[in-house]
């Protein structure tokens, strides 16, 4: 499976198109709706979020809630492009109408501009922080929502939430279930499952914002119910942790990925980090612990999968750092687009989005099949295989 997206932040419309779905998977516009909207929560946002009301169109690829195995288009709108249909109009300005543009020279630290200037040649950097800007995510979070759904009928359940907001920690594993981590997350203004961190998580943005700053932090994803032997051990592009690692450091500001213990594990003795391996006649193979996150070798055991993504703080800051405007080359402070002053919570749903994506499309790699039915069988087979062996 492999999907393209399109699309300016304040264009008309966001596009994907996504190829490789078996046919006979349920899927609706609502069941994409419900992502984009989780998405667009959180404390911290910037007021973009009260213009815009993610909705997906499918416009191919679908036939009575069924997915047909042919490729499936869908299309967001950008609400806020009725506020910028000149300056981001396709049609070339008439004479004189230069300042139209909005033109962008003095670029932000931290941000795509500089560097996508000099590369594309733009010496409006509009041309870049149009196409780098978070908002392409809406679609890679209708890509994985679709992902979800597929994995969902296979048994195999994402959720996520925030750990850490601006050195405001939760505490670790406080939930039981992933259903129970799912509901309460969904109830948090910052996708936190813990009430007080939440409530310190608040503050802190709030000052962050007042002061003209941003603030990051960290996001776990959980998968329950992948059968274990997916991925390889036996190429370096096969590993599937791997895969996983890059899509986390694909989103928009992620700096560092973990699994399980993660970076802990460097102040450990072995014998309190490897997952000692139990077998039982009713359950197969299984460990009383977790600790590597649910991989072995590049290829999930079984376990839950536990993924970890920090995030820097928002480079756009309404107090801006130093910056040199690239056409008189005098330091200016760096230009100021209308910004979000915190996007963690955002972020961990794009995370589950990325995650589900490559989950998903590994098993339409090694199981390829071009009906759904015909994959559930090949998953059943699995997992029926490796309580035998
Ligand atoms: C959900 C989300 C919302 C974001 N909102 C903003 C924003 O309002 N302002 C901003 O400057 N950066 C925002 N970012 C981060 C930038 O898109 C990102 O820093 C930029 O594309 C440069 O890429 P890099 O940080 O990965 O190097 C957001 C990121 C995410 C994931
Ligand atoms: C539009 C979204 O996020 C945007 C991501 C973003 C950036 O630079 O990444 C900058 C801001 O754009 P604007 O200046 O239009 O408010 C955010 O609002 C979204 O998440 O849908």
């Amino acid at each position: 499976m492999r999907y393209l997206t399109a699309g300016e932040s304040h264009g008309p419309k966001l596009t994907a198109i996504i190829e490789g779905l078996p046919s006979g998977l349920s899927l609706t516009e609502e069941d994409i709706n419900f992502e984009l909207s989780r998405r667009q929560k959180g404390h911290g946002r910037g007021r973009r979020m009260q213009i815009e009301k993610d909705q997906a169109r499918i416009t191919g690829g679908v036939r009575h809630a069924r997915t047909l195995g042919s490729p499936l288009a869908l299309e967001v709108e950008n609400k806020d492009w009725k506020h910028w249909t000149k300056i981001m109009g396709i049609e070339a300005l008439e004479e004189g109408e230069e300042e139209v543009k909005r033109q962008v020279t003095r670029p932000r630290p931290g941000h795509a501009d500089l560097v996508g200037g000099i590369k594309y040649g733009h010496r409006d950097m509009r041309n870049v922080l149009e196409r780098s800007s978070a908002r392409e995510t809406t679609v890679r979070v209708a890509a994985g929502a679709i992902a979800k759904k597929l994995l969902s009928s296979l048994g195999v359940e994402v959720a996520s939430h925030v750990i850490e907001i601006g050195g405001v920690k939760a505490t670790p594993s406080q939930w039981k279930n992933i259903k129970e981590l799912q509901e309460k997350t969904e109830l948090s203004s910052v996708r936190c499952f813990e009430e007080q961190a939440e409530m310190e998580m608040m503050e802190a943005i709030d000052l962050a914002k007042k002061n003209g700053d941003s603030i990051g932090g960290i996001v776990e994803v959980i998968v329950e119910g992948m059968p274990a032997g997916v991925g390889s051990y036996v190429h370096y592009d096969r590993k599937l942790d791997a895969k996983l690692a890059a899509a986390i450091m694909s989103i928009n500001a992620f700096k560092g990925v973990e699994f399980g213990l993660g970076f802990e594990m460097a102040r450990m003795p072995g014998s309190t980090v490897h997952d000692e391996i139990l077998w039982e006649k009713e359950r197969g193979y299984y460990r009383d612990t977790n600790r590597l996150g649910g991989f072995e070798g590049g290829m999930t055991t079984g376990m839950p999968i536990v993924v970890r993504g920090v995030m820097k703080p928002i480079p756009t800051l309404y107090k801006p750092l130093q910056s040199v405007d690239i056409e008189s080359k005098e330091s200016f402070s760096a230009s100021i687009e209308r910004s979000d002053s915190c996007a963690v919570p955002a972020a961990s749903v794009v995370a589950e989005a990325v995650i589900a994506w490559e989950l998903a499309a590994v098993i339409m790699e090694q199981f390829p099949s071009d009906r759904m039915d015909a994959l559930k069988q090949s998953i059943e087979d699995l997992k029926e295989y490796t309580m035998l062996f």
